[in-house]
């Protein structure tokens, strides 16, 4: 059996595979949800579906809520099976191209690229320094979301700053690449045609961002050095006029950690709303904010849409995908409306009924919804490294 983690910004996606000769299958799910306190864990996908309080608390490291963890799936899964370990790491920067088994070496490599995803890098690693300790014996892997980018075009990386600021690494990367990864190769599956052609993902989930594809290979994204780039998300403000920042350290005398929380943590659909970070929430209220805080998500999403078609140069689909993609449909059909110029048309029955093609039947641009699955890509990753001999 194999477990993987997904680290995201507030929450730990832990997944369970049976290794089988055909590859990892899916047997268990479950969720650690770091923004309540007590922590909860909820199993939602397994033998026995639970929901329980976790009495430790996350601290520095996280070998205690990790063995709770383990303890209360251990009821439910023998995981004296477990033969490996598979982690989301977000940030591989220009060193790691794929996937790596995590040793001193590339977890010190890790360790240094830490300080660029201060969301998401520091609890990966907690994570697999946890397990190191727990489980010394099991291996353990590293997926990057950043390494489906790199097949980027040199042009769509470059920000337009001094040569020597990019030499030392200063450049977009990209990120939610496992995503991609993963609607790329179940796009492939279902609509070989289109998969060769120009998609554009929209990965709409707390973080959000979306990726051009060209024959299923990232050309580029709308998250570039760091994952406040690009579209508003959750709580997160999306490109910003960099002027903001300054004027707010210069001219206001923030300080630097005030303005990191105000841009990662009180912006985004919570910023405008004032009223909540969860889509669902904005679209049950009557009040003139949240509508303003979707309108704005969906105005900037079409945007960045068609900038990425003109990287692609041209649309044939588009692919929606993550909690938002796969189960809002009133914020598809608002991207959708924006984009009916560039020939995206909605068929709003099918859209409504939550279909997997949303297209009318004469939208000249494919529309689809797709669910992601990063855990799979992470465990699929984590096999073809392992059984690796070199
Ligand atoms: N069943 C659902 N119905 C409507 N919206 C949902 C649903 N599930 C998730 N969402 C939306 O998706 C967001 C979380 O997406 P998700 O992809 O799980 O994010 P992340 O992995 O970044 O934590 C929620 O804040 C909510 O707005
Ligand atoms: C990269 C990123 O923003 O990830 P998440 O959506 O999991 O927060
Ligand atoms: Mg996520």
């Amino acid at each position: 059996m194999l477990v993987t983690f997904n680290a995201g910004s507030s929450t730990v996606k832990i997944g369970l595979f049976a290794l089988e000769t055909a590859g990892p299958r899916r047997v268990g799910k479950g969720l650690i949800d770091f923004r309540r306190k007590p922590l909860t864990f909820h199993l939602v996908e397994g033998p026995e579906a639970f929901d329980v309080a976790l009495e430790s608390e996350a601290g520095e490291e996280l070998d205690e809520v990790l063995s709770e963890a383990f303890a209360r799936l251990g009821d439910h899964f023998d995981l004296a099976r477990v033969t490996a370990v598979g982690h989301r790491v977000v940030h591989g920067g220009d060193v790691f191209a794929g996937a790596v088994r995590v040793d001193d070496r590339t977890l010190g490599e890790m360790e240094r690229l830490s300080a660029l995803a201060p969301l998401h890098q520091p609890q990966a690693l907690r994570l697999i320094r946890a397990i190191a300790r727990l489980r010394p014996e099991l291996p353990q892997t590293a997926s990057f979301d950043t390494a489906f980018h790199r097949t980027n075009d040199p042009i769509a990386r470059r920000f337009a700053i001094p040569r020597e600021l990019h030499d030392a690494g200063i450049k977009r990367y990209g990120f939610h690449g496992l995503s991609y990864k993963s609607v790329a190769g179940e796009l492939r599956r279902r609509e070989p045609e289109l998969a060769a052609k120009k998609v554009v993902v929209a990965h709409l989930g707390s973080g959000a961002s979306l990726c051009a594809l060209d024959e299923g290979v990232s050309r580029d994204s709308s998250m570039g050095f760091s994952t406040l780039d690009g579209v508003p998300m959750a709580t997160r403000c999306g490109a910003l006029d960099v002027g903001v920042a300054l004027h707010l350290l210069g001219q206001e005398k923030r300080t630097l950690n005030e303005v990191e929380d105000i841009l990662y943590h009180r912006s985004g659909l919570l910023g405008v709303s004032g009223i909540s970070a969860d889509s669902r929430e904005l679209i049950e209220s009557d009040r003139p904010e949240a509508r303003e805080a979707l309108d704005l998500f969906a105005f900037r999403i079409a945007g960045e849409i068609a900038r990425l078609a003109s990287t692609l140069g041209g649309l044939d689909g588009l692919v929606f995908t993550a909690g938002i993609g796969e189960n809002q449909p009133r914020i598809r059909a608002a991207i959708a409306r924006r984009l009916a110029w560039l020939g995206a048309s909605l068929d709003d029955e099918a859209n409504d009924r939550g279909a997997a093609l949303v297209g009318a039947p004469g939208s000249r641009v494919a529309l689809h919804v797709i669910a992601t699955d990063e855990e799979q890509a992470i465990a699929e990753e984590a096999v073809a490294i392992l059984d690796r001999k070199d």
